[in-house]
């Protein structure tokens, strides 16, 4: 697929109206946009990349926020990148290690966490020029204290820069992200007596769900799955309620801009009804 091609399908203008279109104005969901999820691959891969995607209804400005996964991180995290901005996608979440996978051998992990050190170092100058913000979910109880200090390195440097927001998912787990994320400082605050049990309702919950990451574009709209594996492994599992899934058997290394702008076009001739 040429550069033209995808930008004259994909652009973030094109996206938006047709999204408005589909939803017509009756749609409850107060967030929409285009996500992508990669998918887990198995392997001796050592990590997987997810991208996801996300537009404002309102903002029309095309944001779009993509989640992909990738057994190299090096190699594919530039053609991602480029590919989300080319299309609009402001935003990319990429799921590079569950928290149900510190359940693989501490040989697997290290190797892996290493990886995860040497990248971070590595693409924070390529972010910076590329004006990519980044920023990790998941515990990071369990992260080395360097892997950690370079995270927030990467994340206080780069906060302000605007033209993609990459979200990497580490030690992630949906369950917990709702469980810790909202159920337990929502318990917290009626036990504080800030609001009422009673008043606890979608939105309240929803703030406090990842509430510091992503707040403009929370849902991914496009998850696409890599690898052959017809499951989501445990990510956002709340977030992804209405998301379009899209299930690949390719690997993520393998995956390219031609499947990526075929999976756009799908994306688009979707109809999202949000139950109306
Ligand atoms: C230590 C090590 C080598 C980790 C790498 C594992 C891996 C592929 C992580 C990528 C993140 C991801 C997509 C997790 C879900 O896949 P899954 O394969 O965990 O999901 P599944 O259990 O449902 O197949």
């Amino acid at each position: 697929m040429q550069t033209d091609q995808l930008e004259n399908v994909d652009n973030g203008s094109q996206l938006e109206s047709t999204n408005n279109n589909q939803s017509s104005g009756s749609t409850s969901q107060s967030h929409r946009g285009f996500s992508v999820t990669p998918l887990s691959q198995r392997l001796q891969t050592p990590q997987s990349q997810n991208m996801s995607t996300s537009r404002s209804q309102s903002s029309g400005s095309g944001e779009l926020n993509a989640y992909i996964e990738q057994s190299e991180l090096d190699d594919t995290y530039d053609d991602l990148s480029r590919l989300c901005w080319k299309c609009g996608i402001k935003v990319l979440t990429t799921f590079l290690f569950s928290y149900d996978n510190w359940k693989r051998s501490q040989e697997d992990i290290d190797r892996v966490m290493i990886m995860f050190e040497e990248e971070m170092i590595s693409n924070l100058q390529e972010s910076m020029r590329h004006d990519i913000r980044i920023s990790v979910i998941g515990d990071r109880t369990r992260l080395l204290k360097s892997l950690i200090e370079v995270i927030t390195e990467a994340e206080e440097k780069i906060e302000a820069n605007s033209r993609l927001h990459l979200i990497l998912a580490i030690g992630y787990s949906g369950q917990s992200d709702i469980l810790q994320a909202s159920c337990k400082k929502l318990c917290r605050k009626v036990r504080d007596g800030l609001i009422r049990g009673e008043d606890i309702n979608k939105n309240i919950f929803e703030q406090e769900l990842g509430k510091n990451v992503c707040t403009q574009f929370p849902f991914p709209d496009l998850l696409i799955r890599t690898g052959g594996d017809l499951r989501l492994s445990n990510f956002m599992a709340y977030q992804s309620a209405y998301a379009e899934l899209y299930f690949t058997k390719t690997f993520s290394p393998d995956f390219g801009e031609e499947e990526f702008i075929m999976v756009l076009k799908s994306f688009q001739e979707r109809h999202r009804r949000y139950g109306v």
